[in-house]
C-alpha cells in the first residue's frame, strides 16, 4: 500500500450512519444502571417542567382570580421546592453521565491502542504516526460530548416533546396543531443540512490529521530541520496546513450554524402563529387568559427540546465522522495473524529454510525474487550487498514481520504461517537498524529483552557486548535516564544497549541488522569477541556493510537486487573473485586510501 503522507487526505470507506450509531450504542449498553438512574433524575426534571405551566394556570385562573393569597403562597412554596429538587436532579445526572462517558472513552481508546499494536508493519508503512495519534487522541475525545448527551438529551427531550405535544393537544387541539405546523419544514431542512455537514466535518478531521502528521514528522526530524536551518520552510508548511485546517473548520461551522438559524426561524414563526391564533381564540371566548399563558409556557417547552435535539443531531453529525475514523481502524485486520489451528513452535533448534521465496512490499514490485537457502542450526550467516539489495527484507521474513508473496519460510521444518507469531518471536532476538530506546533508564531498556531478568543478568549482558564500561562511567550508571528515543546517548552507545537487550532474551535465533555500524573499530573488535561467544550454539544472521565484521561468519550470502548471487565463507568468496571480492576490495582500498 502506498504511504499516505501529511500532504494527502486519508481515504475513508463510506459507512452508513446508522451502523456507526449502532456500534456506539453497544458501548453504552453495559451501563444500564447508570442510564436508568439518569432517566429517573430526568423524569423528575421533565415532570416538574411539565407541571410548572399547569401550576401557573392554576395560580392565575383560581387563586389570583379569586384573591386567595394564602393559597397562592402555598402554591409558591410548593413550586419553589419542586423546582429546587429538579435543579439538583438536572445537575447530578450530568455528573453520572460524564463518568459513564469517561469510562467509555477509556475503553474505546484502550481497544484502539491494543488493536493498533497488533497491526502489521504494513499498516505502519502505509500511514504516518501523527495520523494514528490523531485518531487515538483527537477522534476518541470528540466522542465524549456525544456519550454524555446521548442519554441526558436524547431520551428525556424526546419524552418531553411527546408529553408537551400531548398536553397541548389536550388543552386545545386547534392551538396545538398550529404549534406543530413548522415541524415538517424543520425536519426536512435539518436532514438536508446534515448531508453537507457530515462531509465537511469529515474533511476537517482529515485536515487535522494532516497537521498532526506534519507536526509529528517535523519534531521527530528536528535535528535535521535545525542543522539545515529549514525552520522557515517548515513554518511555511505548518502555516499552509493550519490555514487549510482553519478553512475546513470554518466551512464546516458555516453549515453547522445553519442548524441554529433554521431551528430559531421555525421557533419564531411557530410562536407567532400560536400567538396570532391564540389571540383570535381568546377574543372568540374559546379559551381563558390562563390557558393562553399556560400555552405560551408549553410553546417554549416544546421548542426547547427541539432545540436540544437539533443540537444533539448536530453533535452527532459533527462527531460521527470521528467515530467513523475510529471504527475504520478497528476494522483493519492485521496482515500477520495466526492460522486457525496454528501450532506453538517448539523450542527452536535453529534450522532456517527459504523455499522459492518471492516478496513484494507493494503490488508488482518484487524485492526478493525466488530466494532459496538452507541454514543449519547454529550457523552464523552474514548477509552482505549493496544498499537496498534486500538484506533487511530477508530477516524481516524470518521474524514474520511480513508474509511471503510466494514460497515458504521454514524454521526447523515448520512453515512460519502454521505456527503462532508469539511462539516464534518470543524465541528470536532481533536488533533492527532502528536502535529504538524507550524513555526510562538504561537498565529498563536492556531489561526490555527479558522482563523478569535480574540486575545481575542485565549487567552480564551489558558486559558481554562491552556496554558495561561506558554505562558505569555515567553519573547514575545503569539508572541513568536515556530520554525519549535515547537522545541522551550517542548512536554507538545506543547500539551497544540494543545489543545487550537482544542478547538478554537468550534467543535461539539472533538477528543483528547493522548492529555495530556506529561503534568505533576498537570497541567493535571487543564487541565482536563477545558476540562470537554468544553466536556459539545459536543460529545468527548478521547484516553488515563493514565487511571486516563478518569475516568469521560460517557462510556469507551476497544479495543483489533481491537475489542471492554468491554463497561461501570469506576465503572461498575472495578466491571466487566475484561480487564479494569486489565489495571487499573496494572497502579495503577505500580504507587504505583514507589512511
Ligand atoms: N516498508 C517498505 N515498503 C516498501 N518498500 C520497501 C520497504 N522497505 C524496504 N523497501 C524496499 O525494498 C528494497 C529492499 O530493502 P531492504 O531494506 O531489504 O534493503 P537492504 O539490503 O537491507 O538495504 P540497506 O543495506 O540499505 O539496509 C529497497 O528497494 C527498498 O526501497
Amino acid at each position: 500500500m502506498a504511504k499516505n503522507t501529511f500532504r494527502e487526505d486519508e481515504k475513508l470507506k463510506e459507512t452508513v450512519n446508522i451502523k456507526i450509531i449502532g456500534r456506539l450504542v453497544k458501548y453504552i449498553a453495559p451501563y444500564k444502571k447508570e442510564v436508568i438512574n439518569t432517566l429517573f433524575l430526568m423524569a423528575v426534571v421533565v415532570t416538574v417542567s411539565l407541571v410548572n405551566p399547569l401550576l401557573m394556570r392554576l395560580a392565575i385562573n383560581e387563586y389570583i382570580a379569586n384573591g386567595d393569597l394564602q393559597g397562592l403562597a402555598i402554591l409558591g412554596v410548593v413550586m419553589a421546592v419542586i423546582n429546587f429538587a429538579a435543579m439538583y436532579c438536572a445537575r447530578y445526572r450530568i455528573v453520572i453521565m460524564s463518568r459513564v462517558s469517561s469510562k467509555i472513552l477509556l475503553k474505546i481508546r484502550q481497544e484502539l491502542f491494543i488493536h493498533i499494536q497488533k497491526l502489521s508493519f504494513s499498516f505502519f508503512d502505509s500511514r504516518p504516526v501523527g495520523k494514528i495519534l490523531a485518531r487515538i487522541i483527537g477522534d476518541v475525545n470528540s466522542l465524549g460530548d456525544l456519550f454524555t448527551n446521548s442519554v441526558t438529551t436524547l431520551i428525556p427531550d424526546a419524552i418531553t416533546l411527546v408529553a408537551v405535544a400531548g398536553i397541548m393537544l389536550f388543552l386545545n387541539w386547534k392551538l396545538a396543531l398550529m404549534a406543530l405546523i413548522m415541524l415538517p419544514f424543520l425536519s426536512l431542512t435539518l436532514f438536508l443540512i446534515q448531508i453537507t455537514c457530515r462531509q465537511r466535518w469529515q474533511d476537517y478531521r482529515k485536515k487535522r490529521s494532516n497537521l498532526s502528521a506534519y507536526i509529528h514528522e517535523d519534531y521527530s526530524g528536528i535535528r535535521v530541520v535545525q542543522s539545515f536551518t529549514r525552520e522557515k520552510k517548515t513554518e511555511r508548511t505548518f502555516a499552509d496546513l493550519s490555514k487549510t485546517l482553519t478553512g475546513s473548520f470554518i466551512s464546516a461551522v458555516k453549515v453547522a450554524d445553519a442548524f441554529w438559524a433554521v431551528v430559531e426561524l421555525s421557533w419564531g414563526i411557530g410562536s407567532i402563529i400560536v400567538f396570532w391564533y391564540g389571540t383570535r381564540l381568546l377574543t372568540a371566548g374559546e379559551i381563558e387568559v390562563g390557558d393562553l399563558v399556560a400555552f405560551t409556557g408549553y410553546i417554549a417547552m416544546f421548542w426547547r427540546p427541539i432545540m436540544n435535539l437539533s443540537n444533539f443531531y448536530n453533535l452527532l453529525i459533527t462527531n460521527l465522522s470521528g467515530a467513523e475514523r475510529i471504527f475504520e481502524i478497528m476494522d483493519i485486520a492485521p496482515d500477520i495473524v495466526d492460522a486457525q489451528n496454528a501450532d506453538e513452535l517448539p523450542e527452536i533448534v535453529g534450522e532456517v529454510k527459504f523455499n522459492h521465496v518471492t516478496f513484494a512490499y507493494e503490488d508488482g514490485e518484487e524485492v526478493l525474487k525466488n530466494v532459496n537457502f538452507h541454514i543449519k542450526a547454529g550457523e552464523t550467516i552474514a548477509l552482505v550487498g549493496h544498499t537496498g539489495a534486500g538484506k533487511t527484507t530477508i530477516v524481516n521474513l524470518i521474524s514474520r514481520f511480513y508474509d511471503t508473496t510466494r514460497g515458504q519460510v521454514l524454521i526447523d521444518g515448520y512453515d512460519l504461517k502454521d505456527v503462532s507469531v508469539e511462539s516464534l518471536r518470543s524465541q528470536m532476538g532481533i536488533m533492527t537498524q532502528d536502535t529504538f530506546m524507550f524513555s526510562g533508564t538504561i537498565k529498563e531498556n536492556i531489561r526490555y529483552g527479558k522482563l523478569d531478568a535480574t540486575d545481575e543478568e542485565v549487567v552480564k549482558a551489558a558486559q558481554a557486548v562491552k556496554a558495561h564500561d561506558f554505562i558505569i562511567k555515567l553519573e547514575k550508571g545503569y539508572d541513568t535516564d536515556v530520554n525519549e528515543r535515547g537522545s541522551r546517548l550517542s548512536v554507538g552507545q545506543r547500539q551497544l544497549i540494543a545489543l545487550a537487550r537482544a542478547l538478554l532474551a537468550d534467543p535461539r535465533i539472533l538477528i543483528l541488522d547493522e548492529a555495530t555500524s556506529s561503534i568505533d573499530t576498537q570497541t567493535e573488535k571487543k564487541v565482536q569477541e563477545g558476540l562470537n561467544v554468544l553466536f556459539a550454539g545459536r543460529t545468527s544472521f548478521v547484516i553488515a556493510h563493514r565487511l571486516s565484521t563478518i569475516r568469521n561468519a560460517d557462510r556469507i550470502m551476497v544479495i543483489d537486487e533481491g537475489e542471492i548471487k554468491e554463497v561461501g565463507n570469506h576465503q572461498q568468496l575472495l578466491a571466487k573473485k566475484g561480487m564479494y571480492h569486489k565489495l571487499y576490495m573496494a572497502q579495503y582500498r577505500f580504507l587504505n586510501e583514507g589512511a
